[in-house]
């Protein structure tokens, strides 16, 4: 399982210094949409010019115009970007196109999707590197969370599978013997005192669990 880091940060300069900190424990570095519409993707060139050897994700979570914007971010150096589940098939299909023109990949982010095991399945079928079990920070907050029905939709659905939405150290197990493809964790890392020490946990949690059921 891969680990990414979200950064939910504000500002180039914060969001290289996170990058700079917790690279060495992550395979994806993940910049968030709140960092993305305050900088602009310019923040996505500089993070990608100083990690070349990590995987770059721009999460755009496009709605619309998904060939364009998904041409937009990899022209700046991403190598994976999201758009929304929620979005027509075709978004999510010229998203996929830009992708295949360029080696890319294109995460389908099924947040706010009803019924995620169905539409994981046909973003799968569409061409998606990932479908996104996501629970946004909102979401999170309502009573009666439950992540492990996000996990039960990811083993449900077949496909391969990344999980957001307040993943933790002591999450991170359920996530990989879920069968997870990455596990995303943003304020765990970012708000942790110490995010690189922080980071390094997750790390070795991921590196020291048995294999995911088949
Ligand atoms: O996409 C997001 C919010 O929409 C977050 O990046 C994602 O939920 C991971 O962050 P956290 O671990 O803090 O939930």
């Amino acid at each position: 399982m891969k680990l990414q880091v979200a950064i939910d940060l504000l500002t180039t300069a914060a969001a290289l210094e996170l990058a700079g900190n917790v690279a060495e424990y992550v395979d994806i570095l993940g910049l968030g949409a709140p960092l993305i519409k305050s900088e602009g993707l310019p923040v996505v060139s500089a993070v990608k010019k100083a990690h070349p050897d990590k995987l770059v994700l721009a999460d755009v979570q496009t709605m619309d115009a998904g060939e364009l914007e998904a041409n937009l971010a990899f022209a700046a150096g991403a190598d994976l970007v999201t758009v929304l589940g929620v979005a027509d098939d075709a978004t999510i299909a010229g998203a996929i196109k830009a992708a295949a023109e360029c080696d890319k990949g294109v995460i389908v982010d099924l947040i706010g999707v009803a019924d995620k095991v169905s539409r994981a399945r046909q973003v799968r079928a569409l061409g998606a590197k990932y479908a996104g079990m996501h629970a946004g920070l909102d979401e999170q907050a309502q009573p009666g969370f439950d992540l492990a029905r996000l996990l039960r939709f990811g083993e449900d659905a077949g496909v391969p599978f990344s999980v957001a939405g307040g993943v933790k150290l002591t999450t991170i197990t359920d996530i990989q013997q879920a069968g997870a493809d990455v596990a995303v964790v943003g304020g765990s890392i970012y708000g942790a005192t110490d995010p690189a020490q922080a980071a390094r946990k997750l790390r070795g949690a991921v590196m020291w669990l048995p294999v995911p059921r088949t």
